[in-house]
């Protein structure tokens, strides 16, 4: 795969708050991948895909699109990569208009039936044709995103850019938003730009998975690979809210909560119970071990009584680097 997109050391801040926006990014997007920008709240995920989208532009540094640099918003006269398009949270549709309507009339200069043509086209991609004649406003929160979604992909873009998509739907939704996201790169060849700040999304669907925080990438590779070596807390916690232990010296390394076994024969440490939470498909217990919390998921729903002392033992550590 050729290299798409590619910044070099851009730093684009807020004047109001020097701490903000990202300072010093570089990173590849090849076509055809599907990329997950992930980060804690604030970190600048958001405006690293307006960076790319080209409606903010670098204080320094360059983004460049086929190796051309991407345009800002004071040199177009409409903003935003031609061949790109961006769907955020923010609901853009025209709440009064038809589902129809408003996938259609994002095509200007076609003819009526090519027109109707390509819109049916991308409404049976997405699943939503049932809802053509319906207006957005009768629409759950997750079709909406659906329409939002056709009437992005629609023109054809060679790039998409999503701002949080499984913000505002349940388990149910995602699995079908996250197999439509996957369809769109392998039968559209749609290179995808996704930001979450849930990261079973981004660690189940993306092809490459960029952490940052504060501003800058701290991390970058394939999803599985992060997961199993997360070298910093910070990365542990975010991907799997990891538990932070002290080892040797100054040593530190994670715990996935999946990872604390409990009532095992050879167990070596003790731990008291401080709360059982169930949870659906596992039961989440919160420990205390020499007066550090730690959380372990049970699934197999261990008959424990309450304040009990526990003998848990830890399995996969990861040691950290930071
Ligand atoms: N227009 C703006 N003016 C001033 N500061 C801003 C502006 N937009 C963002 N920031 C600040 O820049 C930092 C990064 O914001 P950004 O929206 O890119 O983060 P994010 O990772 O997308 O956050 P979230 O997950 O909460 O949406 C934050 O500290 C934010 O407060």
């Amino acid at each position: 795969m050729d290299t798409l997109i590619k910044l070099n050391n851009v730093y684009r801040n807020y004047l109001e708050n020097q701490h903000s926006g990202v300072s010093g990014i570089s990173l590849e997007i090849k076509r055809g991948e599907i990329v997950s920008i992930v980060g804690e709240s604030g970190s600048g995920k958001s405006t690293l895909l307006k960076l790319i989208y080209g409606i903010l532009v670098p204080e320094i540094g360059e983004v460049l699109y086929e190796n051309k640099r991407i345009q800002g918003p004071g040199e177009k006269l409409i903003p935003g990569h031609d061949d790109m398009r961006m769907v955020t949270q923010e609901v853009t549709l025209n709440l009064y208009a038809r589902v129809f309507d408003n996938i259609s009339g994002q095509l200007s200069n076609t003819d009526l039936q090519t027109k109707n043509d390509l819109t049916v086209k991308t409404m049976k991609f997405l699943r939503i044709d049932h809802l053509a004649n319906k207006k957005i406003v009768d629409l759950s929160g997750g079709e909406q995103q659906r329409v939002a979604i056709a009437r992005a992909i629609i023109t054809e873009p060679t790039v998409l850019l999503l701002d949080e998509p499984f913000s505002m739907i349940d388990t149910i939704l995602k699995k079908q938003l996250r197999d439509d996201i996957e369809r769109l790169s392998k039968e559209l060849n749609i290179t995808v730009i996704m930001v979450s700040h849930d990261p079973s999304d981004a660690l189940s669907l993306a092809d490459k998975l960029v952490i940052i925080r504060e501003g800058k990438v701290v991390r970058q590779g394939h999803p599985k690979e992060i997961y199993k070596n997360p070298e910093s807390a910070y990365v542990a916690k975010l991907l799997g809210a990891a538990n932070i232990l002290n080892g040797e010296g100054s040593e530190q390394y994670a715990v996935y909560p999946q990872d604390v076994i409990i009532g095992d024969s050879e167990n070596v440490m003790e731990a008291k119970l401080k709360s059982i939470h169930f949870n659906g498909s596992y039961n989440e217990l919160t420990l205390s071990l020499d007066g550090k919390q730690i959380v372990a998921y049970d699934f197999s729903f261990l008959d424990i009584d309450p304040l009990s002392e526990l003998k848990i033992k830890f399995r996969n550590k990861k040691a950290l680097s930071s």
